[in-house]
C-alpha cells in the first residue's frame, strides 16, 4: 500500500476531467478539491479532445446518461485510450435497469479502463453473475464477493473495485481487502461517485492502477471513518460537511493510524 501517493497527489493537484452526472456533480468537484485534486467537468463533446488532452485522468460516470451524452461519453473514452490518459468507469445501477447494462456492455466494446469502480450489483452485472441490485444500490446476493470481483477485472482485464462494507480490488489476479468505512457512506448519494473520481486522482500520479486504486480505497473509507471516530454523533446532513472537512486536513499519519486492509 502506497500511502505515501496521497502527499504526492497533494503537491502534484493533477486534473482529474469528470463527466459526472447531475445528482453528485458537486459532490465529486468538492471531494476532489478538497483531497487536493483540482477537477474539471463538461457535458460538451466539442471539447472532448482539448479536455482529455489537459487532464491527467479521466472519470466517466454513467449515473444519468442521455443519448447524446452517451455518444459523449463515448468519444473522451475513446479519447482518454488515444491520449494514453488513466481511464476510471462508475457504472451507476447497471446491476438494475437493463438499458443502462446494455450501454455500459457497448461502451467498454469501444474503448478500456485502467479501473472501474462500482458496488457488489453494478460489478456482478458486469461479471455476467446473478445478484439482485436495488437501484443505485448493492442490493443482496449470496455470491463470494472476491471471486465476482475476480471475474469482472478478468472479463473486461482492468483493475475492479467492488465497493461497500469491504472495498474488494483486483486487477484479476492481485486482490487486496480495505476494511476501513462507516456506514454512513451508505446515507450520503454520491460517496460512490466521490470515490471513483479520487480513484482517477490516484491513477494520475501512479502508473499502476492497482496500486493507485488500492490507494484511493484505503485514502477515502479510512478518513470517512475517522470523522465518525472523532464526531460520534454526526448524521447524514453533517456528514458530507465534515467529510469534504477531513479530505483536506486528514494526514498520511492519521490514516496510517487506522489503516485496515490484507
Ligand atoms: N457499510 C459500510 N461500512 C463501511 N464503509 C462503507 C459501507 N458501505 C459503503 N462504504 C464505503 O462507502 C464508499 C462508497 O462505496 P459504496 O459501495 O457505498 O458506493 P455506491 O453504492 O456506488 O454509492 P453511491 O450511492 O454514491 O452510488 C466506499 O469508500 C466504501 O468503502
Ligand atoms: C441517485 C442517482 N440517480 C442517478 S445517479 C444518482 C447518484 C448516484 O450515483
Ligand atoms: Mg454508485
Amino acid at each position: 500500500m502506497k500511502l505515501s501517493l496521497l502527499n504526492e497527489l497533494r503537491v502534484q493537484n493533477p486534473i482529474v476531467f469528470n463527466i459526472s452526472n447531475f445528482v453528485t456533480v458537486q459532490d465529486v468537484a468538492n471531494g476532489l478539491n478538497a483531497l487536493g485534486a483540482s477537477p474539471i467537468m463538461s457535458e460538451e463533446v466539442a471539447e472532448a479532445a482539448e479536455m482529455v488532452g489537459i487532464a491527467n485522468a479521466v472519470c466517466l460516470n454513467l449515473g444519468a446518461f442521455t443519448e447524446r451524452q452517451i455518444e459523449q461519453i463515448q468519444t473522451v473514452g475513446q479519447l482518454a485510450n488515444e491520449q494514453h490518459r488513466p481511464l476510471v468507469i462508475d457504472p451507476v445501477a447497471v446491476g438494475a435497469v437493463t438499458y443502462r447494462k446494455h450501454v455500459a456492455n457497448h461502451l467498454l466494446e469501444t474503448f478500456h479502463p485502467d479501473v472501474i469502480r462500482g458496488n457488489a450489483g453494478e460489478i456482478a452485472a458486469l461479471a455476467d453473475i446473478t445478484w439482485a441490485a436495488k437501484g443505485i444500490d448493492a442490493g443482496s446476493g449470496d455470491g463470494d464477493l472476491v471471486a465476482i470481483a475476480q471475474a469482472c477485472a478478468q472479463k473486461l482485464s482492468c483493475t475492479v473495485i467492488l465497493s461497500g462494507p469491504t472495498d474488494i480490488i483486483t486487477d484479476g489476479t492481485r486482490t487486496v481487502k480495505v476494511m476501513n468505512g462507516t456506514p454512513l457512506f451508505q446515507v450520503h448519494v454520491g460517496s460512490g461517485d466521490m470515490l471513483s473520481s479520487i480513484v482517477g486522482a490516484f491513477c494520475a500520479i501512479e502508473p499502476d492502477a492497482f496500486e493507485a486504486a488500492q490507494t484511493a480505497c484505503l485514502v477515502f473509507a479510512a478518513i470517512g471513518q475517522l470523522v465518525v471516530e472523532a464526531n460520534p454523533d454526526v448524521a447524514a446532513g453533517s456528514f458530507i460537511v465534515k467529510l469534504l472537512d477531513a479530505l483536506q486536513t486528514t494526514t498520511v499519519t492519521d490514516i496510517e493510524a487506522v489503516a485496515a486492509f490484507e
